[in-house]
């Protein structure tokens, strides 16, 4: 398949898949768990290269490395995994070390658990730094009401001026090596990778993001996935 864009720089991917998903609860790490009898990190995997990533780095829970092997083998782009670490942020960083390209190749983070992604939007967030961008991130507008808790009580929040954040996350690699080193120098924890780019004084780019990139953490999650892809499949 022909990557839905195209630039000249070297794309690659950091696919986080550490994770035990403990709030899914499934027997198997949550990147094993299959959507219509295809693992979640494969799925996510195929979504990266089909959107233009040419190297991937994944990165596992320790001891996994057999049943991560049989579930990515044949992926079209050299693919290394390594061990990942006990949190998503330490498990980017380990990521980012291991991939072999130049420090102004475009790199993509993405969770193993948003497996629907649509090559086209893992495309918009590379060709946002072809285009200048410092960092750039997916994001959806708030659908719920939201109110913020305070020492009285609870206030509302005006959802037109949120924004939900999705994956894949982009920046240069050398850039976010450093951002990602100087946040475990300095200890400092945060959600996603665009925070550990704000930490260091990049700017943060937004693009719109897509419901089928949704993150599957809970059991219902899985339910919503399965007919996503099974309404993709239809003839
Ligand atoms: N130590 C960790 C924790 C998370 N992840 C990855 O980061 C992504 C987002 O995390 P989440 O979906 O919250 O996964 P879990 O941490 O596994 O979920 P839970 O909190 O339910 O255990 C996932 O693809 C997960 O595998 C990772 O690589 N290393
Ligand atoms: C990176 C992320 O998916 C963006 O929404 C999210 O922050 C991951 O959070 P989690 O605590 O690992 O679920």
């Amino acid at each position: 398949m022909t990557p839905v864009h195209s630039t000249d720089q070297p794309v690659v991917a950091v696919l986080v898949a550490a994770g035990s998903g403990s709030r899914l609860g499934a027997a198997v790490p949550k990147a094993l768990v299959e959507l219509a009898g295809v693992p979640l990190v494969r799925l996510s995997a195929e979504a990266l290269v089909a959107g233009g990533v040419q190297q991937v780095v994944v990165t596992i829970p320790g001891g996994m490395d057999a049943p991560f092997e049989q579930a990515l083998a044949g992926l079209r782009a050299p693919l290394r995994i390594v061990a990942g670490g006990s949190t998503r942020q330490e498990s980017v960083r380990l990521g980012l070390k291991a991939l072999n390209a130049s420090d102004d190749a475009v790199v993509l983070v993405h969770d193993a658990a948003r497996a629907l992604v649509p090559p086209a939007l893992v495309a918009s967030v590379v060709e946002a730094i072809a285009d200048g961008a410092a960092a750039a991130v997916p994001v959806l507008p708030v659908t719920d009401s939201i109110r913020q808790l305070t020492a009285s009580g609870s206030v509302v929040v005006d959802r037109s001026a949120l924004r939900a954040v999705q994956t894949p996350q982009a920046a240069r690699l050398g850039a976010l090596r450093d951002a990602h080193e100087h946040a475990r120098v300095r200890g400092l924890e945060v959600t996603d990778d665009a925070a550990v780019c704000e930490l260091v004084g990049l700017d943060v780019t937004l693009v719109p993001g897509h419901s089928d990139a949704m993150k599957v953490t809970t059991p219902a999650d899985l339910v919503v996935a399965t007919a996503i892809l099974e309404e993709r499949r239809r003839p």
